[in-house]
């Protein structure tokens, strides 16, 4: 893996990619990726990210802060790697699979009758009005949905399509309780349930499809 010299952006070197189609590659997952501290590391990315979102700096704490970023982002371009064998999203013993671009959740149950999770919006996911933007509820609903139906039909899956009814407001910097399970499994078909409530209310819920990948389907 190499940076394009244009972008500046990690491209695929896919000469020796352990990708087979799916999500997921020819390798065994592994918690040791990025280090004993990854986990603290992410969470220092999403505390930048909240102090981001809602920062006012002066324009000499701009040209510091544009500074100190760009420094951060250099020593990260020489550590670049493919998303296959990146820790984001395959150290799983970390918050969301320790993927910093989904809300971050911890699983308490995974089996046949779904996936129970505490979920907790953060002050970055902000929609308006100090309430989760709807597109990141979205993204919770659609990891978790995936991973109930992953786990009904025991292999990858894909969303077909995937229904958000937003029933109250979604608070942020609160521990929520999202449930995903299969309704009804059909061949490569799973249809998929969701409710994600603050105590007893409701927030949100979900109607979607899931589609189990034949083999070696990208
Ligand atoms: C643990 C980690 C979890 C991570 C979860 C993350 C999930 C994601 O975000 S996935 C990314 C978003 N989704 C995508 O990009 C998918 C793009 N679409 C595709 O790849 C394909 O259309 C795909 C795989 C969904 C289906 O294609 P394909 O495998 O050729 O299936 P296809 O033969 O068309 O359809 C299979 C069946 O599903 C039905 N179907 C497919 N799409 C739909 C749809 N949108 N609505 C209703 N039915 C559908 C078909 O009618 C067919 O039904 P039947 O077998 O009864 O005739």
């Amino acid at each position: 893996m190499t940076s394009s010299p244009e972008s500046g952006w990690a491209v695929p070197a896919d000469a020796d990619s352990p990708h087979e189609g799916g999500f997921r590659a020819r390798m065994d997952i592994t918690t040791d990726r990025g280090g004993p501290r990854y986990g603290e590391f992410s969470e220092e990315i999403r505390r930048l990210m909240d102090l981001a979102r809602y920062a006012c700096p002066t324009p000499e704490i701009t040209d510091e802060l544009i500074d100190q970023v760009r420094a951060l982002n250099k020593r990260l371009e020489d550590v670049q790697i493919d998303e296959w064998r990146s820790p984001a999203g395959t150290r799983i013993d970390l918050p969301a699979r320790g993927n910093i671009t989904l809300p971050p959740y911890e699983i308490s149950e995974g089996g046949p009758d779904g996936v129970v999770a505490s979920v907790t919006f953060r002050p970055f996911h902000l929609g308006g009005n100090d309430a989760a933007h709807g597109g990141h509820v979205a993204v919770a609903f659609d990891d978790l949905g995936g991973m109930a139906s992953a786990l009904a039909v025991q292999g990858i899956t894909r969303t077909a399509y995937l229904t958000v009814s937003y029933r109250s407001l979604t608070p942020l910097r609160t521990p929520l309780r999202m449930h995903t399970w299969v309704e009804n499994l059909d061949g490569r078909k799973a249809f998929v349930k969701g409710t994600l409530h603050d105590g007893d209310r409701l927030c949100a819920d979900l109607d979607a499809l899931f589609i189990a990948l034949k083999p070696g389907q990208p």
